[in-house]
């Protein structure tokens, strides 16, 4: 994986982000400008609306939620995020970063035949994925086949488990930019981190570890590898996870929701509609704020996401927004 440097190389995070959007002078880890005439809504809506490709159906809807929330303090907060696409970018240089899959599909641990079969599924399967004719009803059984044969084809594979640090290291996976700030931030202020993802959970944690930022206030849920004794892939663990059973995966975890009980108000970041059902564990919920990333087939769906998520990110690769938020609920404490 190559690491975005951003603590260490400032000038070159500017640089990336700069191509990315030139006109966008807000930072991804956001500093706080004082202005003694203006409200902390005003310079917190100042600051998130400098992000031009930002959009909200009802801002006055949002202001309610985060007034709560504000209300509440940040013990009450945790937040909840979808991993690929959502934390990690969708292009870098006008090329497709890989997902949890791919970057296992596209290493050295799987053979030319292997990844020639794996292309054939993501070329069937990630159009229905994003399908708006479609219902969900009817992409279900759909996504799970797509997820089993791809696992079947994997297990095939003999994968051992000494070589997934390498396949990570290898990818060209990235981590949007302001996620230091994100997981740093998160980790100080201790409010609980859960990363629900339908990826493959071991290269997750791979990925947020060669970055340092598997702080321990963060929790996955994720589809697990089960290796045998001699640390070559058998199976996958548990309930598999896909794009649009997360409720089930939420709901198959009441222990951890159990466990954050006091903590009743929800930031909650995703990239599909799937996504939405992250939070339906959490127990005695009184406020979520929905933050989506559309990153394809913006036209189409962005009418269901403007629907869905109180904040709408198009085709921005940063962590800025949701910095942003976190920054104002912990500054009010
Ligand atoms: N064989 C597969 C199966 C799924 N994907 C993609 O993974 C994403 C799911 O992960 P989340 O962290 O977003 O829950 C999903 O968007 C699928 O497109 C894949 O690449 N290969």
């Amino acid at each position: 994986m190559r690491k975005n440097k951003n603590k260490r190389q400032p000038a070159k995070r500017k640089a990336a982000s700069q191509t990315q959007n030139s006109k966008r002078p807000c930072s991804d880890s956001p500093k706080r400008t004082e202005n003694p005439q203006l409200t902390p809504f005003e310079i917190f809506f100042k600051e998130i609306e400098k992000f031009s490709k930002l959009h909200m159906k009802d801002r006055d809807r949002v202001q309610e939620i985060l007034q709560s929330m504000q209300k509440a303090g940040s013990k009450t907060l945790q937040v909840i995020s979808d991993f690929d696409m959502t934390l990690t970018r969708f292009e870098y240089n006008g090329k497709r970063c890989p997902t949890c899959h791919n970057i296992l599909e596209r290493s050295d641990a799987i053979s030319s035949d292997c990844k020639k079969k794996l292309q054939e599924l993501l070329d069937k399967y990630y159009p229905i994925e994003i399908d708006t004719k479609r219902s969900v009803e009817e992409k279900m059984p759909l996504m799970v086949e797509w997820w089993t044969k791809a696992h079947e084809l994997l297990v095939n594979q003999k994968i051992k488990k000494d070589g997934l640090a390498e396949a990570v290291k290898d990818s060209e996976a990235k981590l949007r930019d302001g996620y230091q700030y994100f997981f740093d931030h998160l980790n100080e202020h201790s409010i609980p981190l859960l990363i629900f993802s339908a990826g493959i959970g071991d290269i997750l944690e791979e990925v947020i570890r060669q970055t340092e930022v598997f702080h321990p206030n963060v929790k996955v849920i994720s589809n697990y590898m089960d290796f045998d004794e001699s640390g070559v892939l058998k199976a996958f663990k548990g309930e598999l996870i896909h794009i649009y059973n997360k409720k089930e995966g939420a709901l198959l975890n009441t222990g951890h929701f159990q466990e954050l009980r006091t903590r009743t108000n929800v930031l909650l970041l995703g990239d599909s509609l799937g996504d939405l059902n992250m939070a339906d564990g959490v127990q005695d919920m009184e406020n979520i704020l929905k933050i989506g990333f559309l990153n394809d087939k913006v036209e189409e769906r962005k009418q269901s996401y403007l629907d869905s998520y109180d904040i709408v990110l198009i085709k921005h690769e940063t962590l800025g927004v949701p910095n942003a938020v976190i920054r104002f609920l912990t500054d009010s404490n």
